[in-house]
């Protein structure tokens, strides 16, 4: 058997259009004729929507061939199926502005995976309306911004942020538990790159304070809930969920103690699954090729 052509550089196309015959023949020539070879290949037809989803992770031995000629060349096949589509070279780590306000637990996890190469992002900045973890993110060596918020000045923090977005170069902003309410238009800025973990099973508790609206009906699993961010408070679509049991002799702060590792761990599975572009949004849901 010959022996494989040495590994390339690899790539990443997510894509998703009205569902039809002869999709993944079409991806599969037009990889061939790049030299691509799949390394994975995930489907998904959603027969209720009539929408099919693909994810295809592939190496390309042609080191002629750059990303610009991989996006031209599907660009044509993209118009022939109506298809919407991205890819991404697979190394190029995200580039993730984290925003946070009083609990750290979440940023000091995301945080600790970068150091430790559990997630390819890049942390050009940390955003807060408070400076708690300011120390924290000097110690990371990590630009710390103190943007306070106030109904006053709300609009002005809001500019603040999306022109550090603009001149990071900010592919992707995570609320670490950032509890300010975005503004409608900034969620229209950030559409699709926006990841707040919110600290409930939702749609069970959405908004404010949901471990005391948790204590107050008793429940017998807290959450939490990893969402993309959207105008509409804590609906935007679920990218992960996950629960651990509680019982009648825990208090609130007892559940707001026990949720923590919960939390964190949601929202690093949910960063992680988006910057290898394994989260696709379906209307108001995802498809996670996890
Ligand atoms: N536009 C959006 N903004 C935010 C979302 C969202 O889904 N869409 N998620 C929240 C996080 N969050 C729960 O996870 C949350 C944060 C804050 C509040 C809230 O009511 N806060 C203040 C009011 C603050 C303000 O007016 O800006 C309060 O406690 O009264 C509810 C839920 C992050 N932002």
């Amino acid at each position: 058997m010959s022996p494989r052509p040495l590994p390339g550089r690899e790539f990443v196309l997510t894509l998703s259009c009205p569902d039809q015959a002869g999709l993944v023949h079409a991806v599969a020539t037009y990889l061939v004729h790049h030299s691509g070879n799949i390394l994975e290949s995930r489907q998904f037809d959603d027969r209720l929507q009539d929408r099919f989803f693909m994810r295809v992770h592939f190496d390309v031995s042609d080191p002629g061939i750059s990303l610009e000629d991989l996006r031209t060349g599907f660009g044509a096949v993209a118009q022939a199926y109506g298809i919407d589509w991205r890819l991404h070279d697979a190394s190029t780590p995200t580039r993730t502005l984290i925003m946070v306000s009083r609990f750290g637990h979440c940023l000091n996890d995301l945080l600790f995976r970068r150091s430790t190469g559990a997630l390819n992002i890049e942390i050009p900045a940390i955003v807060s309306n408070h400076r708690d973890f300011e120390p924290l993110a000097r110690s990371y060596g990590i630009p710390f911004h103190h943007v306070p918020v106030t109904k006053d000045t709300k609009a002005e923090a809001e500019a603040r942020l999306l022109e550090l977005v603009r001149e990071l170069d900010v592919d992707l902003v995570v609320l670490a538990r950032y509890m300010q309410i975005l503004s409608d238009d900034l969620c229209k800025q950030l559409d699709g790159r926006a990841i707040n973990i919110h600290h409930s099973f939702l749609p069970s508790f959405k908004g404010a304070g949901p471990y005391v609206q948790a204590h107050r009906r008793g429940v017998k699993l807290v959450g939490a809930t990893a969402h993309y961010v959207t105008s509409d408070l804590d609906e935007g679509p679920i990218i992960e969920q996950d629960v651990v049991r509680v019982d009648h002799s825990r208090d609130p702060d007892d559940l707001v103690t026990m949720g923590r590792d919960v939390e964190a761990q949601v929202l690093a599975r949910a960063v992680g699954w988006h910057c290898e572009s394994r989260v696709l949004v379906n209307g108001s849901c995802t498809v996670v090729f996890r």
